[in-house]
């Protein structure tokens, strides 16, 4: 019987809206991308985290259309204009997932000791129920989501140059991060693409 396959399945086990598609780009795009990376102005921020200063443990740049700024504990970051291989990354997304972005965080992680902690992309200048599209370059590392109300996990392993895809109102109900991993010596490159409100933060 059919119906006895699905028996002892835990029932409250939910999926993450969450999609892998491996090998997005090309390991020529990958490559142009990759050139392109290492003329950005990465730089290290501080955040301040219960009142202590910190620099991430990671570089960013901020890349977007103009008036798509973000606030970043508190500091106010104008876009950097697309680059050409950056924008051209933007609009395949737009072309072959339907979907509209006009920023990007990228991200830079040296090695396993860079990482990234629990969080969700909710800042209030991000479009509400707007999808979020992760592409990465180098190491693979795992990317972990976790059920805000049920502390469910899941490891995703994206390789360079997969892409993910975050569903529409996911940071609602599930935060994500990347944790260290000590035994990474590779370098990983992280493009994560927004909608913002433009000049959300200019009125
Ligand atoms: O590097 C990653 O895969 C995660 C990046 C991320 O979550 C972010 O930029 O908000
Ligand atoms: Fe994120």
């Amino acid at each position: 019987m059919m119906l006895d396959l699905f028996d002892g399945q835990d029932p409250n086990i939910i999926a993450p809206p969450v999609t892998l598609h491996p090998n997005f780009l090309t390991q020529r795009q990958q490559q142009l991308l990759l050139n392109e990376v290492s003329d950005y102005p990465l730089t290290k921020i501080e955040i301040e985290v219960f009142g202590k200063k910190h620099l991430i443990p990671r570089t960013q740049a901020w890349f977007g259309d103009d008036g798509c700024d973000c606030k970043y504990s508190k500091t106010l970051i104008n876009p950097l204009p697309w680059p050409p291989m950056l924008a051209k990354l933007r609009q395949t997304l737009i072309n072959r997932c339907q979907l509209n972005f006009n920023a990007v965080l990228v991200n830079h992680y040296k090695d396993g000791h860079d990482c990234m902690g629990w969080h969700s992309d909710d800042e209030p200048e991000i479009i509400a129920g707007s999808a979020i599209a992760s592409i990465t370059l180098g190491a693979c590392r795992d990317f972990v989501v976790r059920h805000k109300a049920s502390q469910q996990k899941v490891t995703y392993t994206p390789f360079s140059g997969d892409l993910i895809i975050m569903a529409p109102g996911m940071q609602q109900t599930w935060q994500h991060a990347l944790p260290k991993r000590l035994s990474i010596t590779q370098p990983r490159v992280n493009f994560t693409f927004r909608l913002i409100t433009p000049d959300f933060y200019r009125r």
